[in-house]
């Protein structure tokens, strides 16, 4: 069997998502649970295009071990520069520099020559090998592009150090049978190829992201890039779980394998929906929530004779397990840290004691405690390592029916640790509490979505609010859980308006050092 190389982007072309914007911690927490899932590389951000993705790309790979953690840069000195303080942390630094090579992007986009072109990615590979002993080179729309142009330039950036070629479908207009010709033709025509690793990324605009990497690896591709939850630019990158688990289970027809720890492939999908806020459609392959359900009768009649009338993956691939309940609400600070360690965390004492209070709230109001609730206690408090002074919800109160107006109160603490107090209405409940935080936060607020959705199963599930909105001009996502999907509604909109604090109060930390 060919061992396949797993490039995860999950942090950088992931993050590209609109309404996507995670912060150090929750980057960090997403790496490491990455590097559990057997990832080769894991692609950390673009260090040059903000302070907050240097600092989450310098932690990543001063922390990761068993991944080689590498960071995305323009054919620019600058940014190869700039990735070069985050990334040589690493054991193998490794970085991955991309230049548009189709006639489009070069004309309209970079307005160079092909000839211009050339030489800028040959001088940018040059000076990135001064400091990296892996450098990746992709060549941007490299399916739109000239097939011979592609050949010449390959060829020079390969003489000039890189040591991955990567040829993405960066528009997703690839066919599986064309994207593997454009492989097949780059094999046998760079005179060098062998030298390099070579590698596929795919865009899934017309839903053909996994089918078109298998394509490649087919035609000769030793690496794939992937993002968990196919989350990426516009509709999206492969989805790494996808390509993992068709790789397996058809293995009799592909021959090819991954390192990758099926095991932990529910835990990363569901962390990285916990944290981007993206949610992931009920019917996705592999990790959406009926992947494994069978709803009809002659189904359900089939699967009790026999499974593998109707089912290809076990849900137990995956980690998927039966979420019964582990823990209520008698139990101690000692069983509860047991299974925090269980489930792979390593928190603190105080961060412990910090989870086991929410626990133990939850605990009073809800019949079963369930897994994926402890997940999110635990990683809640994993990701908070700030201690900017940001606004705090004391309490949320609603009135409500169906023939009067609702009108929500609320008290919250603001930065400077001064309790205010509000009321207005709204045409339904959730616009009361949005109206009345708007006029106790400081600054202008404008709702771009909102979104609740319940996290596990039954009438006492958490209720998972996400809210967008733009603080003082500013985009940014919050998110939050509670058992009353109108507390976690009023907690998300303030954690959006507490994450853009932080930010503010990292950038101008950044300027005076
Ligand atoms: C296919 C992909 O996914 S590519 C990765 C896309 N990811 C991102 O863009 C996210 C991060 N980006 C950013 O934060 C910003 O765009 C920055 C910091 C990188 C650059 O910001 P700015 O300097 O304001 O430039 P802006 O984004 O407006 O324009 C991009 C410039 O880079 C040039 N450029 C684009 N790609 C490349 C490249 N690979 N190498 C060199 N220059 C490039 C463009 O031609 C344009 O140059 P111009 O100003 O001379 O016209
Ligand atoms: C930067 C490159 C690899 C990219 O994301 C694309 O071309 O889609
Ligand atoms: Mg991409």
């Amino acid at each position: 069997m060919r061992k396949i190389d797993v490039f995860d982007t999950t942090l950088r072309d992931g993050e590209q998502s609109a309404g996507i914007n995670l912060n150090t911690a929750e980057k960090l927490e997403i790496a490491r649970q990455l590097e559990k899932l057997g990832t080769d590389v894991i692609e950390a951000g673009f260090p040059a295009s903000s302070q907050g993705d240097f600092e989450a790309v310098r932690k990543i790979a001063q922390t990761v071990q068993s991944s080689i953690v590498t960071g995305l840069a323009r054919a620019v000195k600058s940014d190869i520069d700039t990735s070069w303080e985050a990334l040589k942390y690493g054991a193998e630094p490794h970085l991955h520099i991309f230049l548009a090579t189709s006639p489009i992007h070069m004309t309209h986009k970079l307005k160079k020559t092909p000839d211009q072109v050339v030489e800028i990615a040959v001088e940018s590979v040059k000076h990135a090998k001064k400091h990296f002993p892996l450098v990746q080179w992709s060549a941007e729309d490299a399916f739109r592009s000239d097939p011979d142009f592609l050949v010449r330039i390959v060829e020079k950036v390969i003489q000039a150090g890189a040591t991955t070629i990567n040829l993405p479908d960066t528009v997703g207009y690839a066919t599986p049978a064309e994207y593997g010709a454009m492989f097949n033709y780059l094999k046998n025509n760079v005179k060098s190829i062998d030298k390099v690793k070579l590698s596929a990324h795919c865009h899934n605009d017309l839903g053909m992201a996994v089918a078109n990497s298998i394509a490649a690896i087919e035609n000769g591709a030793d690496q794939v890039e992937a993002t968990i939850n196919g989350i990426g630019e516009r509709a999206g990158n492969a989805a790494l779980e996808e390509l993992a688990v068709a790789l397996h289970i058809r293995k009799d027809v592909y021959n090819f394998e991954t390192a990758i720890q099926f095991q932990e492939i529910k835990r990363t999908s569901q962390l990285v929906s916990q944290l981007t806020g993206m949610a992931i459609q009920a019917n996705k392959a592999v990790v959406g929530k009926n992947a494994f359900a069978h709803e009809s009768g002659i189904h359900q009649d089939g699967m009790l004779k026999d499974r593998s009338t109707y089912e290809i993956i076990t849900p137990e691939l995956i980690g998927e397990t039966s979420n019964q309940l582990v823990l209520g609400k008698h139990s101690g600070r000692h069983a509860f840290k047991n299974k925090a360690v269980e489930l792979g965390f390593d928190l603190t004492d105080e961060k412990i004691n910090e989870a086991f209070k929410a626990f133990k709230t939850l605990a009073d109001k809800k019949k079963q405690i369930s897994e994926d609730d402890l997940y999110i206690i635990l990683t809640d408090q994993q990701i908070q390592e700030d201690d900017t002074p940001v606004y705090e919800l004391k309490s949320v109160q609603v009135q409500y029916g169906n023939g009067s107006i609702p009108t929500a109160s609320v008290s919250l603490k603001n930065p400077k640790g001064e309790i205010l107090q509000e009321a207005s209405t709204g045409s339904g409940s959730v616009e009361a509490i949005c109206n009345t935080l708007e006029r106790l936060v400081q600054g202008k607020v404008h709702l771009l979505d909102y979104r609740v959705t319940s996290i596990g199963k039954g009438r006492d599930a958490l209720g998972e609010a996400v809210v967008n909105l733009t603080y003082n001009g500013k985009s940014s996502t919050g998110r939050d859980v509670a058992q009353d999907v109108l507390e976690a509604s009023a907690k998300a909109y303030l954690n959006a308006i507490n994450r853009q604090i932080v930010n503010e109060r990292n950038r101008s930390l950044a300027k005076t050092v």
